[in-house]
């Protein structure tokens, strides 16, 4: 086989009706563009009691895929970073397993990294306005929305939330010095600001709806956003950070006595 030039993880949980569309979905997107053959494929799977394991194994005899699968942790952004610990590529790609992330933008992501862009992110934004699938409920869009506007000091990515992006391996270890937190689902925020990217591409998407089996963004996802945020503002704008606390508890106090 061909030196590996792209490693792609995949953050999974429950995902074992996914894996296989996925897959083939990926594989036959990179075929096209001849990156087949330089690509792994790498699953990190928290111990999910469904078929993943077995899926992946049926797989292996096609494709370059493997499942790393962890027993004693859990979490999407610290399965992102094991999987990257364990990737051969120049290029580390990641996506999500539910095929929200559309297989075909794989070599798009690719392209731009090659084309000399060190952070590459798959955008619901390419076009101005969100773009999501129109089965996307309204409440994720209202999250979505408030997420990336608390974000908008820290990068000019234009969706900030999306765990569809890619990084060179220069760029990735330069985030490893700075100390990466595995708080949360905001993997490629944290990249994108620890290894202070200066060149970035973004490829437009349609974010679709999940293929199978339940989305893993729970209130405690949230709460963890607004600490992980906490930590990026006193990394990247630590001057800032005070003034944005105090803005915070004033808009509080106007709130409390408006409604008390
Ligand atoms: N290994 C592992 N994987 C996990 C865990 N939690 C979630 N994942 C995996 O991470 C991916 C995203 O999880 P979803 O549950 O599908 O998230 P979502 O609500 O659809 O959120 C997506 O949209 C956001 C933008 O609105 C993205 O920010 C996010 O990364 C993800 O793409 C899926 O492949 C899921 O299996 C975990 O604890 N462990
Ligand atoms: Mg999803």
């Amino acid at each position: 086989m061909s030196e590996i030039r792209v490693s792609i993880i995949v953050p999974a949980f429950r995902e074992g009706e996914n894996i296989k569309l996925l897959t083939e979905g990926i594989f036959k997107a990179l075929s096209a563009k001849n990156l087949d053959k330089v690509t792994e494929l790498i699953i990190v799977d928290d111990n999910s009691k469904d078929k993943t394991v077995e899926v992946v194994q049926q797989l292996k005899s096609k494709y370059p895929v493997r499942v790393i699968v962890r027993t004693t942790e859990r979490g999407l952004s610290s399965a992102v970073l094991r999987g990257f610990s364990e990737a051969k590529g120049r290029y580390l790609l990641c996506m999500d397993a539910d095929l929200q992330h559309p297989p075909q933008s794989v070599p798009d992501l690719i392209e731009s990294l090659e084309k000399g862009n060190e952070f590459v992110i798959g955008t619901r934004y390419g076009g101005g306005s969100l773009s999501v699938d129109k089965d996307w409920p309204m409440h994720r869009i209202i999250i979505s929305k408030g997420a990336r506007a608390l974000a908008r000091p820290l990068t000019p990515l234009s969706d900030p939330m999306t765990g569809f992006f890619g990084i060179t391996r220069p760029a990735y270890q330069r985030a490893i010095q700075n100390g990466i937190n595995p708080i949360g689902f905001k993997i490629a925020l944290e990249m994108y600001v620890k290894a202070r990217i200066k060149k970035h591409g973004e490829v437009s998407i349609v974010f679709g709806v999940r293929h199978a089996g339940e989305s893993k963004l729970t209130g405690a996802v949230i709460i963890n956003y607004l600490k992980h945020l906490v930590e990026l503002y006193s990394f990247a704008l630590p001057l800032l950070l005070p003034i944005l606390l105090a803005v915070a508890l004033v808009l509080l106090y106007v709130l409390y006595k408006i409604l008390v």
